[in-house]
């Protein structure tokens, strides 16, 4: 009986833990607050990590969302375990950071706590003119591979800043953690 009750209910709500990495000032925090908030925050480069719920759906995901310089890369693997999905996001406008991207994405997904998390890639910043389209993206961070892999793997077009696409994406995060 408590079996059953407890499948229904898990019909109706859920929870995930988000892991929200990427390069420094890709927009994550811009993303995070975009999301929990409504409205464009101003940001502060994050050393540490900020994280905040935010119910989409009858999910609730607790985000994490982790600072992305590069001296600081070495911490996100203590944010790995738990996670059921990686949010990766990326300056869709910076052409010259996209293999140092695409590297740290590769050494991410390599880890065996990993394995199983569902990927959301956010092609961000798409409100500059010179922003990479999301199949220039998905090439330029090898994420066919990793589609090919088996993992459940999305790009999604965004802008944090005016909140283009943001939806979107959580909507595809939300059905594909509810299979
Ligand atoms: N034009 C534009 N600017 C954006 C967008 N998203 C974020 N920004 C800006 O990019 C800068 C960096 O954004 P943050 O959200 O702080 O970046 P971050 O990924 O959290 O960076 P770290 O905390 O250093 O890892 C800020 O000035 C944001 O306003 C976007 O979609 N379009
Ligand atoms: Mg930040």
């Amino acid at each position: 009986m408590g079996n059953i009750l407890q499948k229904l209910f898990s019909g109706f709500s859920q929870e995930a833990k988000i892991l929200l990495v990427g390069l420094d000032a890709a927009g994550k925090t811009t993303l995070l607050y975009k999301l929990k908030l409504g409205e464009q925050v101003t940001t502060i480069p994050t050393i540490g990590f900020n994280v905040e719920t935010v119910t989409y759906k009858n999910v609730t995901f607790t985000m994490w969302d982790v600072g992305g310089q590069d001296r600081i890369r070495k911490l996100w693997r203590y944010y790995f375990q738990g996670s059921n999905a990686i949010i990766f996001v990326v300056d869709s406008a910076d052409r010259e950071r996209m293999d140092e991207a695409k590297d740290e994405l590769a050494a991410m997904l390599k880890a065996d706590e990993l394995k199983d998390a569902a990927l959301l890639v956010f092609a961000n910043k798409q409100d500059f003119s010179q922003a990479m389209s999301t199949s220039e993206v998905m090439s330029k961070l090898g994420l066919l591979d990793a589609a090919n892999h088996g993992r459940r793997v999305h790009c999604q077009a965004s802008s944090a800043t005016t909140g283009m696409g943001i939806y979107e994406g959580m909507e595809w995060l939300s059905q594909t953690l509810k299979k």
